[in-house]
Formats: C-alpha cells, sequence, structure tokens
C-alpha cells in the first residue's frame, strides 16, 4: 500500500547505554535517525521501570532532537505537563487507559506544544482508535506495537500488519508507527502495508553499522512508497 507520508526512523533510546544518552542521542542523529524514540514506562501499566521527564529535561539540554516520548502508564494525563516543560516533543498515550478523557488529554497535549499520538498493545482491535482520528482534535499519528509493550528485543508479530493496512487504506495522510522487532528482516512487511514512522532498537544499536540500518529502514519505506 503506497504511502504518501515522509519516512521517519526512529531509533528506540531503551537500547542504547543509559549512562551516556546524551552521547548515544547524538550518536543516532549523526547516523541519520529522524526522531529519538523515548520510552517512558510505569512499572504498572507494563511490567518494567525506566524514565520519566526528569531524563527527558536532562535531554533536551543536549540534543534538538525530535523526541518521540510513548507513554506505556496507566494514567497519561499525570505526565502531560511535566513532560511539556521537560521538552518533550511527541506524547503518545495508549488508547487502553485513555476511553474516557482521550479528548481532554489530547487537548492537554496540543496545548504543551508537543504533538499527540495513540498507541495500540497487539491485542486491541483496530478500530479503537478510529474516534481519536475524527472530530476537531484528532491524534496526530497511531502507534502499532508490534510485539507486547515492555521490553526491547522481541520478536516482531506480523500479523499486527493489518492494522496498519486497514489504517493505511482508511488515513492516506497518517503518520502510522510500528514498535517492536523491526529491523532489515522485517522491515520490508512493515513498510509495504504502509508503515513510515519506524521505531527500532536492538536492531540499530546492535549493529556494527547503525548507519546502514537506518539508511536501510528508510529506503524500505521510500520504496513502498513509489511502488505501493
Ligand atoms: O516500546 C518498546 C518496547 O515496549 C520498544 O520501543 C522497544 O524498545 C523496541 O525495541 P526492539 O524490539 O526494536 O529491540
Amino acid at each position: 500500500m503506497a504511502t504518501q507520508v515522509e519516512p521517519k526512523i526512529a531509533p528506540s533510546m531503551l537500547s542504547s547505554d543509559f549512562a551516556n544518552l546524551a552521547s548515544e542521542a547524538d550518536r543516532m542523529v549523526n547516523f541519520g535517525a529522524d526522531w529519538l524514540h523515548m520510552d517512558i514506562m510505569d512499572g504498572h501499566f507494563v511490567p518494567n521501570l525506566t524514565i520519566g521527564a526528569p531524563v527527558i529535561e536532562s535531554l533536551r539540554k543536549h540534543t534538538k532532537a525530535y523526541l518521540d516520548c510513548h507513554l506505556m502508564v496507566t494514567n497519561p494525563l499525570d505526565y502531560v505537563d511535566q513532560l511539556g516543560k521537560a521538552g518533550a516533543s511527541g506524547f503518545t498515550f495508549h488508547v487502553e487507559v485513555s476511553k474516557d478523557n482521550w479528548q481532554e488529554l489530547v487537548k492537554r497535549i496540543k496545548s504543551k506544544g508537543m504533538r499527540p499520538g495513540v498507541a495500540l498493545k497487539p491485542g486491541t482491535a483496530v478500530e479503537e482508535v478510529y474516534p481519536l482520528l475524527e472530530g476537531e482534535n484528532p491524534v496526530e499519528m497511531v502507534l502499532v506495537m508490534t510485539v507486547e509493550p515492555g521490553f526491547g528485543g522481541q520478536k516482531f508479530m506480523p500479523d499486527m500488519m493489518d492494522k496498519v493496512r486497514t489504517l493505511r487504506e482508511k488515513y492516506p495522510t497518517l503518520d502510522i508507527e510500528v514498535d517492536g522487532g523491526l529491523g532489515p528482516s522485517t522491515i520490508d512487511v512493515a513498510a509495504a502495508a504502509g508503515a513510515n514512522c519506524i521505531v527500532a532498537g536492538s536492531s540499530v544499536f546492535g549493529a556494527q553499522e547503525p548507519a546502514q540500518v537506518i539508511s536501510l529502514l528508510r529506503a524500505s519505506v521510500n520504496m513502498a512508497r513509489i511502488t505501493g
């Protein structure tokens, strides 16, 4: 399915050396990353605990890069003000925990100068995000999880591509992000389905030549845009 939207390659900083986050971020930008993907986990929505606003704030002092924050937290509303102040660029919350307050969330995220996105877990039907893409204040990106959220280094779930295809057919200009198990062996399937924002952790950080992997991911998205 051809996409009309630009590729955005976003190394997942979860796979970086957290003790050297600023230089890891610079390294990725120099290797050609468009965005830096920041996994914020609360140890409750997912069984892992990572970083929060203080780390985003520290990193922001060292980089101008787009910080694509994925909130794997039970109460995303609690994080909006602090992440806005910290300098986050994108704020992607999970639909599973936002059915009752997503309109308020989206408004708040935008008012803090961030770009709103919605994520869905593998077990969540794609239809769940449709309301968030309609009306006055839609989200601007959908993140289709291709692994169970919580940890890097898991196996890509090809079954999730039906969701990507369905979204791409319905929303030709939407940013559609995929996250989990993406790398040289899985990118073509995701790009062909219509994903344009590609999160990749272990395949980039574990590569001998991360720049080559980033460029290969971009080339695959671009190829799908041309060939449809
Ligand atoms: O959100 C997550 C995991 O919950 C991801 O961003 C992972 O960090 C991706 O890592 P790889 O699967 O690419 O190693």
